[in-house]
């Protein structure tokens, strides 16, 4: 039996990227490579350090922040920083200059033009903002000016995006002919197109949960879902038709409907190959359209919309589609963000710490793990100094309010 040329190609591929990434975990070396393209910083000012509040800060303003190898490496020595920071309550990542951050240094991705390469700076950034992500405290994104690709990913990794009313924030990536590489796309809670988290993990994940559950003796409500949705079974013929109805087309239309046509799939078992069947149905591993953060924050389709489209949205539209959460004034923005912050951060640094891990697990785990998690947080609080001192207080929370 023959098989397909495309076919060939695709586990020539795939068995190379599998290579790529065996080889590519060591962190230091992937430092050390990257800082080989120097330009520009990324530092910490403590000027607001003693209320809690740290400001990263974003510095090649004659890229406009585009981010060399070497601020890679500063942004993840910052947040490794950032984590041994034990009363920190709030850090706001800000550009200097006339905006945000233009993304990736065009004369490093230049200079770095293969696949391995595009493996350490992604897996690199993607490990940073995933230990951004996770910090104990409120993360803002300030963005003023343009947020251009790698730029918007960054963005999305804190809690809110604050834009400025001169901001312009925008997935460029398919106009450059790339997905997005920081970890803009994924969403934790995806299972499909990742590695290690198929369709059939995600089913077996549900099937753990409901055995435990019975173990523990726990009473089982059970809700029926369409179960199908969880299969890799989108339909070409209807993704094509939905594209085409959210206004993508053309060109672009054309070139993801080749993306999925003429592929063919085979089934080894029992020292036998099955005949090869074209593939109507699932999207490929690791895509473009696979899943992508973005999704968390706007859902599926404005998502979809931002990342297909490359357009720039400006600072009203951020906020009509949901990314943004308020416009500040550009003139006075590091004054506002301050004062933003400064707002969700009135508690002793140990509340918001505790406030923002429970938060943390509640988007991720079960409700049950969840609740035994605040237990645990809350418990020593309880009777705390913090907590008898309150007491004592006799606070009255309406009065206080108004005065
Ligand atoms: C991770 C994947 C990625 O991030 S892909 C990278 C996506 N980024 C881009 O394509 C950025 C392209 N740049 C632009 O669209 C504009 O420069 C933006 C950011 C809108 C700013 O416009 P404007 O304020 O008019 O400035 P400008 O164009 O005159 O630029 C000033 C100088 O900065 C440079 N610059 C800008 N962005 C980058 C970049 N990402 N990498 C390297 N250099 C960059 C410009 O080339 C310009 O340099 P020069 O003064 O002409 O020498």
């Amino acid at each position: 039996m023959s098989v397909p040329s495309k076919l060939k190609s695709c586990m020539r591929r795939s068995l190379h990227h599998k290579n790529i990434m065996e080889e590519a975990v060591n962190l230091q070396s992937i430092e050390a490579f990257l800082s080989n393209f120097e330009g520009g910083d990324v530092h910490l000012s403590t000027d607001y350090w003693d209320e809690g509040i740290a400001m990263l800060c974003l510095n090649y303003p004659e890229k406009r922040n585009a981010m060399s190898g070497k601020m890679m490496v500063d942004l993840g020595k910052c947040v490794s920083k950032l984590e041994k920071w034990e009363t920190g309550k709030a850090v706001i990542i800000l550009g200097a200059g006339e905006n945000f951050c233009s993304g990736g240094d065009l004369d490093f991705a230049k200079a770095t033009g293969t696949a391995k390469e595009g493996f350490y700076m992604s897996y690199y950034m993607q490990d940073t903002l995933k230990r951004f992500r996770k910090l104990p405290m409120v993360s803002v994104s300030l963005v003023h000016g343009p947020a251009v690709g790698g730029g918007s990913e960054l963005a999305v990794f804190a809690d809110y995006i604050l834009v400025t009313d001169n901001a312009k924030l925008g997935f460029v990536h398919g106009k450059m002919g790339i997905i997005t590489a920081w970890g803009g796309g994924t969403s934790d809670q995806q299972y499909g197109f990742r590695n290690g988290r198929s369709p059939t993990s995600a089913a077996l994940s549900v099937k753990e949960k409901i055995v435990d559950g019975l173990e523990q003796g726990y009473h089982m409500g059970i809700t029926l879902c369409d179960l199908s949705k969880v299969f890799d079974c989108v339909s070409h013929e209807i993704l094509l038709e939905k594209l085409n109805y959210y206004v993508v087309r053309g060109v672009t239309l054309s070139l993801i409907e080749s993306y999925l046509s003429d592929r063919f799939r085979t089934v080894y078992y029992n020292d036998e190959l099955s005949d090869f069947k074209g593939v109507r149905f699932g999207v490929p591993q690791g895509s473009v359209l696979g899943p992508l953060l973005l999704v968390q924050i706007l859902g599926e389709r404005k998502a979809t919309e931002m990342l297909l489209s490359s357009k720039m949205y400006n600072a009203q539209e951020c906020l009509e589609i949901g990314i943004a959460y308020k416009i500040l004034s550009t003139a006075n923005r590091i004054q506002e963000a301050l004062n933003f912050v400064r707002k969700l951060t009135v508690s002793h640094s140990s509340i918001v710490r505790s406030f923002k891990k429970v938060l943390d697990v509640a988007t991720k785990e079960d409700f049950e793990t969840s609740l035994s998690f605040e237990c645990e947080e809350f418990s020593p609080k309880w009777g705390s100094d913090l907590n008898k001192d309150a007491l004592q207080r006799k606070i009255h929370h309406v009065k206080e309010e108004k005065s």
